[in-house]
């Protein structure tokens, strides 16, 4: 199988069908190997990536900076190994460096990156490089991984595990132990709402973004328009997704959410309605980001830069639009409190 990116990823009806994340071992002082200790472990993310963005989230909630080390890629994939197949991926930089699109398109230069170590894949570049030095390549080379030191491979590379063990498994060592964004009463409910949330707006943005025919955009954004509407009538009355306190379920949904209009209306062509035409989720949305820890973690020069200038085949320029400035917004007062 050659190197995969999302772009490749297709169902005979044209539909965007997300592969499966590959490495999913369990940080816990249970567990045989993987137990939880200072330094050993280190996350790689993007900015701009989502799925990432939540692993980081949590990583600063639950304050575990000092715990869990943190590389951050460029936003702009790079051809990987352009000798030997087409593969364009996340790269490894520093604040100085300047890369142009996958096709040679502008020129971007990012704060807020941060070089992987030597000390977890000496001499890695891509993100490409760290999966294979696992031995284990799943050609699909994917963020946010959390990387073991001491065995020297990926523990986990799935979002919505290393969210959930983030929360619990580093208690002893986190600044903020107390925090328990997972509390077991939640679960169920947290469950029912990932149900339809991930399929239909969380991955549904990305089946509407990376359709490869009418039917498959016009299925994907159908229902991704269809569950904001029924996210608007549940943040009627529920301050959260779970009630009063801020869980995981949020987390997830935010980070979807807080691209919405800067990207995915235009770039994904989810343009029913803007986001702010949702007066719950708005509102929601600014809650969440004035959630103390959560603004730190929302670059949107990342996520734009990413977005718009990756994919040289859905925006062969790589030309970033310029508003319309959501994050301005989100710092305005919400009316949630009283819920
Ligand atoms: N299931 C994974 C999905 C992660 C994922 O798809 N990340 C995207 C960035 S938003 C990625 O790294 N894509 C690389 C590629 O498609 O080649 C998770 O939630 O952690």
């Amino acid at each position: 199988m050659a190197a995969l990116s999302a772009l490749d990823e297709k169902d005979d009806k044209g539909r965007f069908v997300r592969t499966e994340a590959t490495f999913r071992d369990w940080i816990s002082k249970d567990h045989p190997v993987f137990k939880p200790e200072a330094g050993r472990y280190h996350l790689v993310i993007s900015w701009a990536c989502p799925w990432a963005n939540r692993v980081a989230c949590v990583r600063k909630l639950k304050g575990l900076e000092d715990v869990i080390g943190l590389s951050v890629v460029h936003p702009t994939w790079q051809r990987t190994k352009p000798d030997v197949d087409a593969h364009a991926g996340w790269a490894f930089a520093t604040e100085d460096q300047v890369f142009a699109s996958p096709n040679g398109s502008g020129k971007f230069q990012l704060k807020g990156v941060i070089p992987l170590p030597d000390d977890v894949v000496p001499g890695a570049k891509f993100v490409r490089d760290v999966y294979e030095a696992t031995g284990n390549d799943p050609k699909k080379y994917t963020v946010p991984l959390l990387w073991d030191k001491l065995t020297k491979t990926i523990v986990n590379n799935e979002s919505s595990d290393l969210i959930v063990m983030l929360n619990s498994a580093f208690n002893d060592l986190a600044k903020n132990p107390d925090l328990d964004l997972d509390p077991p009463e939640t679960r169920d409910a947290q469950a029912d709402l990932n149900s339809w949330i991930y399929p239909t707006i969380n991955n549904g943005v990305y089946r509407a973004g990376f359709a490869k025919s009418q039917f498959a955009y016009e299925e994907a954004v159908t229902e991704l328009f269809a569950s904001l509407a029924k996210l608007e009538a549940h943040l009627a009355d529920n301050r959260f997704l779970c009630g009063p306190k801020l869980t995981l379920a949020d987390i997830r949904l935010f980070m979807t959410l807080v691209r919405f209009d800067e990207v995915y209306i235009v770039y994904f062509k989810c343009n029913i309605k803007a986001l702010t035409d949702f007066p719950n989720i708005n509102n929601y949305c600014r809650d969440v980001y004035q959630f103390p820890g959560v603004a730190d973690v929302i670059k949107m020069d990342h996520i734009k830069t990413h977005y718009f200038t990756s994919h040289p085949t859905l925006n062969h320029y790589a030309v970033v639009p310029v508003g319309p400035g959501f994050v301005e917004d989100l710092k305005l007062p919400h009316n949630r409190a009283a819920l």
